[in-house]
């Protein structure tokens, strides 16, 4: 059994949706600082709408946010990042028409001087890719690239807990590892809190150390990548494919 450490983000019996109707229902879940924790489930379980939940996006209906054992449940978006919160989205994570520099400009808006000049040589050191491409427009990237930035972006702000929002969706197999194995590095190597939605869930299962699945809005299993993966048909039951029935962490 894989032991928690301390959690930094505590979700705790979160709902929340859409003109308050519930989408996600009572919700519990909890990333330590170092961890990389994943959260699975067909499309529509309400993966998007909890991330949205934690980063302010959306209001909790019922239920408890803490990051670092502050409540932010009432906090807006730019209170939680001040807190600690980074987040790439799915789509949206970076400005197009604007170079890679600007954008990683931007993402360290609040920065001056040489504050501001030792973290893009941290972000350009962890994608050494990005540096020839400084002054191309973000649109002209690669996939890949253009998560990378996206991810360089929300790491200018040096955020405790970074959320990821599929961030190898449209990526072929050997790009989706990289960036991947950059959020290893980059994120959870540098002792924060990681909070990743995967679609490949093999592959998610080889960063991460915890793992919960989702399934209309529900919390339907938890439990360490090693032991979601020795679930065999864990597979059809994230595909929405198998019928999942009532199944709990006591199950694995
Ligand atoms: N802006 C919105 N207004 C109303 N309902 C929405 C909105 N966005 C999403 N939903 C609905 O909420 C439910 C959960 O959507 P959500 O995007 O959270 O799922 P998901 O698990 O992230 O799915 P996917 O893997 O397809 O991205 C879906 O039924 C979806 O149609």
């Amino acid at each position: 059994m894989v032991a928690r450490v301390k959690p930094f983000l505590d979700v705790a019996g979160v709902s929340s949706g859409y003109n308050k109707t519930p989408i996600v229902q009572r919700v519990s879940i909890q990333v330590g600082l170092g961890e990389i924790v994943l959260i699975m489930g067909p499309n529509g379980a309400g993966k998007s709408t909890l991330i949205k939940a934690i980063t302010g996006e959306l209001p909790a209906l019922e239920g408890s946010i803490k990051i670092d054992d502050v409540d932010v449940t009432h906090m807006g978006e730019e209170d939680r990042v001040g807190h600690g919160v980074g987040y790439v989205p799915q789509v949206r994570d970076v400005f197009p028409p604007l170079t890679v520099q600007e954008n990683i400009e931007m993402g360290g808006y609040a920065y001056k001087g040489a504050d501001l000049r030792e973290r893009e040589e941290e972000v350009y050191s962890l994608f050494p890719q990005l540096l020839p491409s400084r002054r191309r427009a973000a649109s002209t990237l690669s996939g890949g690239e253009r998560k990378m930035l996206g991810i360089a972006r929300a790491l200018m702000a040096r955020p405790r807990l970074l959320i990821l929002d599929e961030p190898t969706a449209n990526l072929a197999p050997l790009i989706a590892e990289k960036v991947l194995q950059s959020i290893v590095t980059g994120a959870a190597g540098s002792g924060k809190a990681v909070l990743l939605i995967e679609q490949r869930v093999s592959l998610g299962l080889e960063v991460a150390s915890w793992g919960y699945i989702l399934t209309d809005g529900q919390l339907r299993l938890e439990g360490s990548a090693e032991e979601l993966k020795a679930i065999p048909d864990l597979g059809q039951l994230f595909l929405g494919r198998g019928s999942l029935g009532p199944v709990s962490s006591e199950a694995l």
